[in-house]
């Protein structure tokens, strides 16, 4: 069902007591918030536990910034789908462009993770976006459409239930540029008129589109006012309790 979400990426941030501030304080801001906006937070794997047992009983969701694809085995380093769900983690995160530019994280290894993901009942927020070259060369629409057919579009029309789009521009993140929000509606409706095609009109209007890339508190207002746009995927703005706080109230 198409809902509101602002999510958290904190990427390779915060040690555990910083984790442990955090959700205190994001918890004292959001207790007494109405509102059906769904709110994740991404924390490293290390604090992963630590953040689900803070955020019990709150609001807060708790998700990860990846997982490796194979069940288990001799993948150093590497944690399973498995390993969240034991702790109970029901998110995941997949395809960021950190993930894709420094790991080689590509189409078939994310089909993989996808497919892993889903088998495991993990809802999957998927990530993707073109890079400032295919923007200024106009070739943004075609980026985005194979990234999704290659990963997405084979999946049954009953998977989308579990898959989160975050359309993220590599250009606009962390570099204080973001999409305009003409721009991200002009994408968000593509991706959704991309999905009608495949799957029709109720799966296309049921999946919630995130749009990430330097939201801030001053812009998020105005991105998250268009129609196709349901909330964000935040990265250096969901450090702070206050900026993540005034994003939420923003939806
Ligand atoms: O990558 C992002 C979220 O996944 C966005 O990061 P910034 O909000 O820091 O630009």
């Amino acid at each position: 069902m198409r809902k509101n979400i602002v999510a958290g990426n904190w990427k390779m941030n915060n040690n555990a007591e910083q984790t442990q501030q955090l959700i205190n304080d994001l918890k004292t801001a959001v207790s007494g918030l109405e509102t059906e906006t769904r709110i994740i937070i991404a924390p490293t794997f290390v604090n992963l536990a630590l953040a689900q047992n803070n955020a019990a009983g709150s609001s807060i969701e708790v998700a990860a910034q990846n997982m490796h694809q194979a069940k288990n085995g001799a993948y150093t380093g590497e944690i399973s789908a498995d390993m969240l769900t034991s702790i109970g983690l029901q998110t995941v995160i997949l395809g960021h462009s950190e993930r894709r530019t420094y790991f080689g994280e590509n189409d078939a290894t994310l089909t993989e993770k996808v497919t892993a993901a889903l088998e495991n009942e993990l809802e999957v927020i998927f990530c993707f976006g073109e890079l400032l070259e295919d923007r200024k060369s106009d070739n943004h629409f075609n980026v985005v459409e194979s990234q999704l057919k290659n990963v997405l579009f084979n999946l049954p029309a009953s998977s989308w239930e579990k898959i989160v789009l975050a359309y993220e521009p590599v250009w606009a993140i962390g570099t204080g540029e973001t999409a305009s929000p003409e721009q991200a509606q002009e994408m968000h409706a593509f991706i959704r008129s991309l999905i009608t095609d495949q799957y029709g009109a109720e799966v296309a209007s049921n999946v919630s589109i995130l749009y990430g890339g330097s939201v801030k508190p001053n812009n998020a207002e105005e991105i998250f006012s268009k129609e196709d746009v349901d909330g964000g995927l935040i990265g250096g703005a969901s450090l702070k309790a206050q900026d993540f706080t005034a994003i939420i109230k923003a939806i």
